[in-house]
């Protein structure tokens, strides 16, 4: 008999067989989001499996690569020192999936503020994600904010993104104001970005 909707149960015990899975499910045309999202929430986090892409900066929030899965998606390790947070913003038409590895992150959703980008936007909702959650969003759902809301302690989390992006629109909450950003990495697989290649590090 078929089981259109989840085809089997995974269960990944280390971060490389996650890795290994999601090459799997990405292999196709097609994603099935709640397939993936089950997946990333059923591996449970251990720092040793990841603490080689953790490279926190003083001052913001950063991305670091873990994967580009053969082009199909980019895995990332982002860190977040006390009180960092991002900006609203969205996610350049691809599937997002957050799964905290550390800590606790803020999740404040947004609608899409109206066409002239005038007045200010109301927040939807916010959440807080808890250490192995995983989260959802695409542009259907909306816009979001992410912020680590603890003053002394870091948070990590793991960010797939599918079709891969490097630029995305940031808003400004008062106005509505829309502004094309471009994404760089801190750091990938594992080594500091040169300096050259990350000077307008601009992410959100
Ligand atoms: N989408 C953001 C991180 S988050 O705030 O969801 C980024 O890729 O930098
Ligand atoms: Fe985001």
């Amino acid at each position: 008999m078929d089981h259109p909707m989840q085809t089997e149960v995974w269960n990944p015990q280390t971060l490389k067989e996650l890795i290994q899975i999601l090459h799997q499910l990405f292999s196709g045309d097609k994603v099935n989001a709640a397939e993936v999202q089950t997946l990333m929430e059923s591996y449970e986090s251990n720092p040793e499996e990841w603490s080689q892409y953790a490279q926190f900066d003083q001052f913001r929030y950063t991305r670091n690569l873990v994967d580009k899965g053969n082009g199909k998606f980019n895995l990332m390790v982002l860190c977040w020192g006390e009180g960092h947070g991002s900006s609203i913003h969205d996610h350049t038409d691809s599937h997002c999936f957050m799964k905290i590895l550390q800590g606790n992150l803020k999740e404040t959703l947004f609608d899409w503020p109206n066409k002239r980008g005038t007045g200010a936007m109301l927040k939807k909702s916010e959440r807080v994600l808890k250490e192995n959650q995983c989260a959802y969003i695409n542009d259907s759902i909306g816009l979001h904010r992410v912020e680590n809301p603890s003053h002394t302690e870091t948070a990590v989390s793991l960010h797939l993104y599918s079709p891969p992006f490097d630029t995305c629109s940031t808003f400004d909450q008062r106005t509505g104001h829309k502004q094309k950003v471009k994404m760089t990495f801190y750091s990938q697989f594992g080594e500091r970005t040169p300096f050259e290649l990350s000077v307008s590090h601009e992410n959100n």
